[in-house]
């Protein structure tokens, strides 16, 4: 086998078990073999630099410290969310949603609380990864980016896409950070949102890639290709990209209701923060019929949780009244 083809089947088989590790979390390889692999990888491409491939994972861990953040402004208008808080807000966007849209059906899935970021794939390729700023503008972030294991750097069809999400930190990760930053005295985290909003502001990317961000992806930003927002969704998971399986179909407040009490019973246990629960719209053409007003999306809605009291609140509570 050629030096070319071997570094081929390197990166394949190192991207297959990394797949399998940080998307799929369910590792096929013990991390011996794994680093044993990436080890040979290492020396061919130091000996062949002119092979290294775009979707090499060598390209995660190069340690590159930035001087500071570019601007980035999006091709796509990255939209933010009315928020409701009550079911009977939830009650009033369906009737307004019913007013254009006699019979919809929704799509109901977690609102993670992380940090909105958008990827940009061009023939397949992650080209650059941006905060999503204030919609239009934001800061260029692809070298921390790169450094978020279920973030594939190459797309399994070689299309131009931009596709939108969130990252995050998992809680047992960000658990193992502030017990690090107390140990070295350094201030904790509030919570896993601040913490991933600070790991990718770091200039340093060996930093990101040590503290174990994740990734879900929501939304396609550039003109979609499929019917459906479900459609999307599963389009995604077969390009390669992490989607949130926690998601249900609802055609009246009722059940959309059903699946927010659902949700948060099983809020605690899950491995990361969430702060509510999105409904869409499913069908992309009700969507266009329904539109957007300078901020939102007509077709979609954010039902909130009430915020979980911080640890400092409760303290500062007088429960003896
Ligand atoms: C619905 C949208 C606002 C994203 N959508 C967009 O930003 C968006 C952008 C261009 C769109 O349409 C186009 C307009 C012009 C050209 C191409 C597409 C449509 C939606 C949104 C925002 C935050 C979300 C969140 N935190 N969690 C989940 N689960 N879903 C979320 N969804």
């Amino acid at each position: 086998m050629n030096v070319e083809s071997k570094i081929k089947t390197l990166t394949e088989q190192l991207n297959h078990y990394a797949h399998a590790y940080y998307t799929l979390d369910n590792p096929i390889v013990e991390d011996a073999e794994y680093d044993r692999l990436y080890r040979e990888l290492v020396a061919l491409e130091t000996e062949n630099p002119n092979l290294v491939r775009a979707d090499s994972p060598t390209h995660r861990t190069g340690d590159v410290v930035l001087s500071g953040f570019k601007k980035y402004t999006h091709d796509y208008q990255l939209y933010s969310l009315q928020d409701a808080f009550s079911k009977e807000e939830l009650e009033a966007f369906d009737t307004r949603v019913r007013k254009e849209i006699p019979d919809p059906e929704y799509i109901c899935e977690l609102k993670i609380d992380g940090l909105s970021l958008s990827l940009v794939y061009v023939n397949g390729v992650l080209e650059t990864a941006a905060t999503r700023g204030d919609g239009s503008i934001g800061e260029d972030i692809t070298e921390q980016v790169k450094r978020i294991k279920d973030v594939p750097l190459v797309l399994s069809e070689p299309i131009d896409i931009v596709v939108r999400g969130e990252a995050y930190l998992p809680r047992r990760n960000f658990q193992k950070l502030n017990l690090e930053r107390e140990e070295e005295g350094l201030p904790s985290f509030a919570n896993p949102r601040n913490a991933a909003a600070g790991t990718l502001r770091q200039l340093d990317t060996k930093v990101v890639a040590k503290r174990g961000l994740a990734t879900f992806l929501y939304q396609e930003a550039s003109p979609a290709t499929n019917d459906t927002q479900e459609e999307v969704l599963e389009y995604f998971e077969k390009l390669g990209l992490v989607v949130n399986d926690q998601r249900a179909f609802a055609t009246d407040i009722t059940e959309i209701w059903n699946f927010i009490e659902k949700v948060a019973a099983l809020r605690d246990a899950l491995p990361y923060d969430i702060d509510g629960v999105v409904i869409k719209v499913n069908q992309l053409a009700q969507q266009d019929v329904l539109g957007f007003t300078v901020k939102f999306p007509k077709w979609a809605i954010a039902y909130k949780f009430p915020a979980e009291l911080a640890e400092t609140e409760i303290l500062s509570v007088d429960w003896t009244v």
